[in-house]
């Protein structure tokens, strides 16, 4: 009987390190040959690109990426082909990873994979959730859309990395574990983590989920096999309880959250074909995340005497700037995502700091 491939879900909300800790992951595969699917919000693939940086031609890295959009339940398209397309390659596959979007749930993709097209080439791993710890402590993920979001994504991870502890103390970092176990308390393990980098036993290879194959039952009620496990014994799956019972409970995460994303979330795309000031540009962008609803922007510039292409990332008022690894675009662009941002008073603010159009 053929083996399934492990998978692990990599989730998080925007900006939490999901991205770094897939490149950290490549760097430290050792032999294992991946196949990483990337799932983003914003209409332009800045991940993809930052993971294809990382793994630099390595014939034993395969990449996907689906820019603007998410792995929806059922109705998505693209995700159980690339995951079929994966499994044709099984002789050459060890592990597939799959960075989900920051403002999607990860459930999705774990119950596709018990899915008839799936269920019997995949088994899912574990699904990590990585945690940006500095804005847990400030108390940002508290209420509104973004708790509910980060709340959801903590419920259905097996694993949180606590990611971004550099400076902070043993006293900070007891906090955030106390914080995490209360909003989550089914999580099995927390890991801390500088920079998204993981002991890659601690990643890979945990083998939290049994296989489990269940078509997308509803509850009917009938007695159960005699060989059924008792519902306690069973491996939480979301508020999917999977049994010979084929008992469907929703928990936390209902279908509706994959199928209504929250038309709040915003995310679009500003250019500039005029050469960018370093400094400027930071500016604008620190005074754009303090003026507006702002919580993520990334992108490639072209500085004004730089060959090469700057790399933009912003976690709400955390802006940096690094060279990136391509020749600088002929136009600028940055994705920006938030809730309820207005692309007209974003633009207009970095009008205003950059002095140069942005459409
Ligand atoms: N200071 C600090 N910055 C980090 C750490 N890990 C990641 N970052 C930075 O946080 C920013 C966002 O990291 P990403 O890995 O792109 O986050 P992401 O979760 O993939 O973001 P989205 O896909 O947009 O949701 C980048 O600027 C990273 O360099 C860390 O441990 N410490």
């Amino acid at each position: 009987m053929k083996q399934p491939i492990p998978v692990t879900i990599v989730t998080g909300f925007l900006g939490a390190g999901k991205t770094t800790l897939l490149r950290s992951l490549i760097e430290r595969r050792q032999t294992r040959r991946l196949a990483l699917l990337i799932n983003e919000f914003g209409e332009v693939a800045v991940d993809g690109a930052l993971v294809r940086d990382a793994a630099a031609g390595d014939e034993h890295v395969h990449i996907e990426d689906f820019a603007h959009g998410l792995i929806a339940y059922g109705d998505d398209e693209r995700f159980v082909p690339a995951m079929q397309a994966i499994a044709a390659r099984r002789a050459h596959v060890d592990h597939v990873l799959i960075e989900t979007s920051g403002l999607a749930l990860p459930t999705a993709a774990m119950a596709l994979l018990q899915s008839a097209a799936l269920a019997d080439d995949f088994i899912l791993d574990a699904t990590l959730a990585v945690v940006d710890t500095p804005l847990l402590l400030a108390d940002e993920f508290d209420g509104g859309a973004t708790g509910t979001m980060f709340d959801q994504q903590l419920a259905a991870a097996d694993v949180v990395v606590l990611n971004k502890i550099c400076g902070l103390d043993e006293e900070a970092l007891l906090r955030a574990e106390t914080r995490v176990r209360e909003r989550a308390p089914n999580v099995r393990f927390l890991e801390l983590a500088f920079d998204a980098r993981l002991d890659i036993r601690l990643a890979l290879g945990l083998r939290l989920h049994q296989p489990t194959r269940t078509e997308h039952m509803h509850f009917t009620p009938t007695m159960p096999d005699p060989g059924a496990t008792p519902l306690a014994a069973q491996y939480r799956l979301n508020g999917h309880a999977h049994s010979g019972l084929g008992a469907h409970s929703h928990g936390l995460s209902t279908h509706k959250h994959f199928h209504e994303q929250d038309p709040g979330w915003m995310s679009f795309v500003l250019r500039t074909d005029a050469p960018q000031n370093g400094e400027r540009l930071h500016a604008a962008l620190v005074a754009v995340a303090r003026a507006e609803p702002l919580l993520r922007c990334k992108g490639y510039v072209r500085l004004a005497d730089e060959d090469a292409a700057v790399l933009v990332q912003g976690v709400r008022a955390r802006v940096a700037l690094s060279p990136g690894a391509q020749a600088a675009p002929a136009r600028s662009l940055l994705v920006f995502i938030g809730y309820h941002l207005s692309r007209a008073r974003v633009a207009a603010l970095l009008a205003t700091h950059t002095g140069s159009a942005w459409r």
